[in-house]
């Protein structure tokens, strides 16, 4: 089958040093990657070569244009409503499949799925840190993006919210959608290929 996402060979050198090399693996269509390994061995840097933000020192990344990064920063604008910032990214982001919802029922969606329906009005700068982290998953799911790429996001989430986070990766993959998940908690993800660094 044809991968989704593959890394062949790669090597990251950041601030001249070399964090990893000879990545590789192939994520088929429902599949996921998991990245561990200790503070500053270079996870979210793999991630963010994944995301077209930062270029390999050597090797070979195959990505699908459409993919969606949940970082540290969920990049939403403090002073709009909930609603109308992750409405700006979901018109924004690159057009998905032709079939795909409309940005505002895509939106919808993605806050019931996140559980955060009832506060679309609230401002952004007034969520709780657990709120804003769901936040940032409510603008993957709003993507409809084939590739997710989640860095650490798990971070600031209850046990009910870890669930809810299980959840939704185990519906987009069952879609066919893969996910690179990198984290140092546990998250329940079934076959997904190990990646251990360090
Ligand atoms: N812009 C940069 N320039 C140079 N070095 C950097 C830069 N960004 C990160 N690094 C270094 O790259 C290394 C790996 O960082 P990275 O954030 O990828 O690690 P990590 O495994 O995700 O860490 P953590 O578990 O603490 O989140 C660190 O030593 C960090 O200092």
């Amino acid at each position: 089958m044809t991968p989704v996402f593959a890394f062949r060979d790669v090597r990251c050198v950041r601030g001249g040093r070399m964090l990893f090399e000879h990545i590789s693996f192939e994520v088929p269509p429902g599949g996921a990657v998991s990245v561990s390994g200790p503070n500053g061995v270079g996870k979210s840097s793999l991630i963010r070569i994944a995301a077209g933000l930062l270029r390999p020192a050597d090797g070979e990344v195959t990505c699908p244009p459409h993919r969606a990064l949940m970082a540290e920063a969920a990049a939403l604008d403090a002073a709009r409503p909930l609603g109308a910032a992750l409405h700006f990214w979901a018109t924004l982001d690159p057009a998905p499949a032709p079939s795909s919802a409309s940005a505002t029922a895509r939106v919808a969606k993605a806050l019931e799925a996140v559980g955060l329906a009832p506060i679309a009005a609230v401002p952004v700068r007034l969520l709780s840190t657990g709120q804003r982290r769901r936040a940032a998953l409510a603008r993957v799911v709003a993507s409809d993006a084939p590739l997710w790429l989640l860095d650490e996001p798990a971070n600031g989430l209850d046990v009910a919210s870890v669930a809810m986070l299980e959840r939704l990766i185990a519906t987009h993959r069952a879609g066919g959608g893969a996910v690179a998940v990198a984290t140092h908690l546990p998250i329940a993800l079934p076959d997904a290929i190990p990646v251990v660094l360090g």
